[in-house]
């Protein structure tokens, strides 16, 4: 069975209630799904899972939510190779902050890439100013590539 681990990072709920819907779907999928709140790198790559997926909204200007950033930190400082693995990005924002929209999932793209982990897909965006229900567009978006 294919494992999955899931890393979230969210301020008011809203990534949280997608990684909930993410996790029920993929697990019907026929994956071994674990969801890391909050992430915690040493015990992240004991699942050793053949999938990451972040899900992260965005915050201040541009930033990983606190409950993400610990983790983010500790791969850009430790930088474990993903090589041979997986992952996928699904970012929460808000096109109405202009060049910082979903910039933290971009950051963190950026890293699962510089970590040479293979993109499944582009990240996705979802802007709360177009999408009232998040988990509408983050759904089908994962059916299709998981
Ligand atoms: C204080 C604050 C700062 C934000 N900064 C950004 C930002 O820089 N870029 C962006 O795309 N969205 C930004 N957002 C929008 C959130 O990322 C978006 O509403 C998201 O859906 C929230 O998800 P959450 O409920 O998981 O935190 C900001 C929202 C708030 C309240």
């Amino acid at each position: 069975m294919q494992k999955i681990a899931i890393m979230v990072g969210s301020v008011y709920g809203g990534a949280e209630y997608v990684a909930e819907q993410a996790l029920t779907l993929l697990q019907q999928k026929g994956y071994q799904v674990a969801w890391f709140h909050p992430a915690v790198l040493d015990e992240v790559l004991a699942f050793n899972a053949d999938y990451w997926l972040l899900i992260s909204s965005t915050t201040g200007q541009g930033d990983v939510p606190d409950n993400l950033f610990p983790f983010f930190a500790q791969c850009r400082d430790r930088f474990p190779l993903l090589t041979g693995k997986k992952f996928a990005v699904l970012a929460m924002g808000d096109s109405s902050y202009g060049d910082t929209f979903c910039a933290a999932g971009r950051q963190l793209f950026e890293l699962m890439t510089e970590l040479q982990g293979e993109a499944l897909a582009p990240m996705l965006e979802i802007d709360a100013g177009e999408t009232l229900q998040a988990e509408d567009v983050a759904l089908p978006w994962l059916t299709q590539h998981f």
